[in-house]
């Protein structure tokens, strides 16, 4: 029961040890993986196996949690999402001013011919007035589409988010991955939001940079149509791309797409600068990427479709599931810090830009009311 694994979780974080609670996107199945003991694991060149959790930048290591326990069980998503209200956090108008100005001088360097996209993105502290597990559980149940989790190292912290972005998922040496950008809220009603040329534009910079990545990397690769999805309260340009990735070249990869220009810019070392001289704060690991790394799956195959209850037999594929870290927050003593960012490009608009990330804020505002 979903109850007795959170109360296992609840029993690991007393005991300051790791472990990783999750659901996959529409899969209604929670999953968890428990380190027995506190040791900080490093993924070095991604062969290794477990829970991967990467931090934005490549300065750190991404940690790994070791699959020592590892467990599951379905759960059932009401019918009725649970459509929390909106939380109001009291808009803090220096930090809208900052904000605002860190987004025109973002607009004058992109102006410049020094940058195409600069992904910017700021911090929200707002106390956390019930239990963590309680705001997981509200989170599982609230934004199903997602892949949602908590995640605790006591030498790092715990981070808790639902995300709607995929960094790669890999079966054997086939993989999807994904170019997502483009936000617009939901209105009420509203069936599929209008996209102006700024949002296709900006999705199709992603796309193009990722295409351009799998290039030598990859065969097969089919890039799909762009389509619209949804995402809690937010819609987003996404296209899924997939192809098969070259022998070994897995670690190449993953660090060739991360960060794509979704969640960092175009150039990459331009945008990348630009972000470290002018943000003011540390993504850590918002902006990084987490998820199963080399998990091994069984798969029941027929050998001859003519009598297939006799030739079946079993054959085991190495699988990985990561994904961007976006919508979430980081606990800190009795408050959550909560990350939010969006793409600025030549046609942004500064206090949409703004507006943008009060939206996104709602993601785990939502989760906190009382
Ligand atoms: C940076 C974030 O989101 C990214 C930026 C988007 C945009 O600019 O429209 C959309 C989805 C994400 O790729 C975030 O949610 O914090």
């Amino acid at each position: 029961m979903v109850a007795d694994l959170i109360a296992r979780a609840k029993i690991q974080l007393k005991k300051e040890l790791p472990f990783v609670l999750y659901s996959k996107p529409k899969e209604a199945v929670l999953n968890a993986v428990f380190q027995a003991d506190n040791t900080l694991h490093e993924v070095v060149d991604y062969t290794e196996q477990g829970f991967v959790f990467a931090p934005f930048l490549d300065r750190k290591s991404p940690v790994l949690l070791k699959a020592d326990e590892v467990s599951k069980v379905t759960f059932e998503v009401p019918l009725q999402q649970a459509t929390a209200p909106i939380q109001e956090v009291s808009s803090n108008p220096d930090e809208e001013q900052r904000y605002i100005e860190l987004v025109q001088k973002a607009i004058l360097e992109i102006q410049s011919g020094n940058c195409k996209k600069i992904v910017l993105s700021r911090t929200i502290h707002v106390s956390l007035d019930k239990p963590i597990f309680v705001v997981f559980k509200e989170l599982l149940n609230t934004y199903s589409n997602a892949f949602c989790y908590l995640w605790y190292h006591p030498k790092v912290g715990l981070w808790l988010g639902a995300t709607p972005e995929i960094l790669v998922k890999t079966s054997g040496l086939n993989f999807t991955t994904m170019s997502l950008a483009g936000t617009q809220n939901k209105e009420a009603g509203q069936e599929r939001p209008d996209w102006s040329s700024k949002e296709l534009r900006e999705q199709q910079y992603v796309t193009d940079y990722i295409a351009g990545i799998l290039a030598h990397r990859a065969t097969d690769v089919l890039v799909n149509d762009v389509e619209t999805i949804s995402a809690g309260h937010l819609w987003h340009l996404r296209s899924k791309i997939t192809g098969r990735f070259y022998k070994g070249m897995f670690k190449d990869l993953i660090t060739a797409l991360h960060p794509t220009p979704a969640v960092c810019g175009l150039p990459l070392g331009g945008s990348r600068r630009f972000i470290l001289e002018n943000e003011n704060y540390q993504r850590t690991y918002y902006t990084g990427f987490l998820g199963e790394l080399n998990f091994k799956k069984e798969t029941a195959r027929n050998r001859n479709r003519k009598n297939q209850e006799n030739s079946a037999y079993r054959s085991v594929v190495t699988t990985s599931e990561l994904f961007v870290n976006l919508r979430c927050m980081q606990k800190v003593k009795d408050s959550v810090i909560i990350y939010v960012g969006g793409g600025i490009t030549a046609d942004s608009e500064p206090r949409s830009e703004w507006s943008e990330t009060e939206s996104k804020a709602q993601t785990m505002l939502r989760l906190l009311a009382t």
